[in-house]
């Protein structure tokens, strides 16, 4: 696997250029204020470090909204020996935080792509669902922005993606029903039109069970 393309460098349309970040002596202070409302001193020794931990997480968290996931498959092979099939990841852990409460959701995606005659590095596609996962996200336009990127920078036969995870806004509070799986799935292309390629690919997710 030695010859490869770079593809220009863009960004995801998503993104928006224009919000302005205020600094972290903002972000600090704001976590002090929600201790505060939670009833708590923010100046009792226990807590004087908590406000840097918490916007040390965040960094960690939201680290996608930094990140392209075009960049991230830009590098492609094309020295396959002829593979002509689908290639699949089964089991990516995801991470992120659900837009409507801030609070996480966490499971697992499953990433097929059918190659047309080039590949991409296998963990690419796992940074790829990380970029997105590290943003404040709705499980479905997760699913969605990783199947379009995919389909786009790679412009393969078909896309498919699975995400199962569970949302702890609802197992730990509002209606507190844990242990709820929520899947959701997007396909293209060959997965879409071709109902023997989606089984195939139902097939190899449940398979992992
Ligand atoms: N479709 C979708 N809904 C989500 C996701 N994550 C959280 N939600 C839902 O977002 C909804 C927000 O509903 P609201 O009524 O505005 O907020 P809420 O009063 O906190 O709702 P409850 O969670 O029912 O207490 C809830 O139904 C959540 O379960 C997601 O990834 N996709
Ligand atoms: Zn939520």
């Amino acid at each position: 696997m030695d010859a490869f393309v770079e593809k220009p460098k863009r960004r995801e349309a998503e993104q928006q250029s224009d919000i302005v970040r205020p600094d972290r002596q903002k972000a600090e202070e704001a976590v002090r204020t929600l201790i505060a409302y939670a009833g708590d001193d923010p100046n009792r020794e226990g807590l004087l470090d908590t406000p840097k931990r918490v916007v040390d997480s965040y960094e960690e968290f939201f680290s996608g909204y930094h990140e392209s996931a075009h960049d991230v498959l830009s590098r492609t092979f094309d020295e396959v020996g002829g593979y002509d099939d689908i290639v699949m990841l089964r089991d990516i852990e995801v991470n992120s935080h659900c837009e409507h409460h801030m609070i996480p959701f966490i499971g697992k995606a499953h990433v097929a792509y059918f190659p047309t005659d080039r590949v991409v590095g296998i963990s690419k596609l796992a940074r790829v669902v990380d970029v997105f996962a590290h943003r404040l996200q709705t499980q479905e336009t997760m699913t969605a922005q990783i199947t379009e990127t995919i389909d786009d920078v790679l412009k393969p036969k078909g896309v498919a993606v699975m995400i199962e995870a569970v949302h702890q806004c609802m197992s730990l509070r509002g209606v507190k029903k844990p242990d709820v799986a929520t899947i959701t799935t997007q396909f293209t292309g060959i997965f879409k039109e071709d109902p023997a390629q989606q089984a195939r690919f139902m097939t190899l997710v449940s398979s992992g069970k």
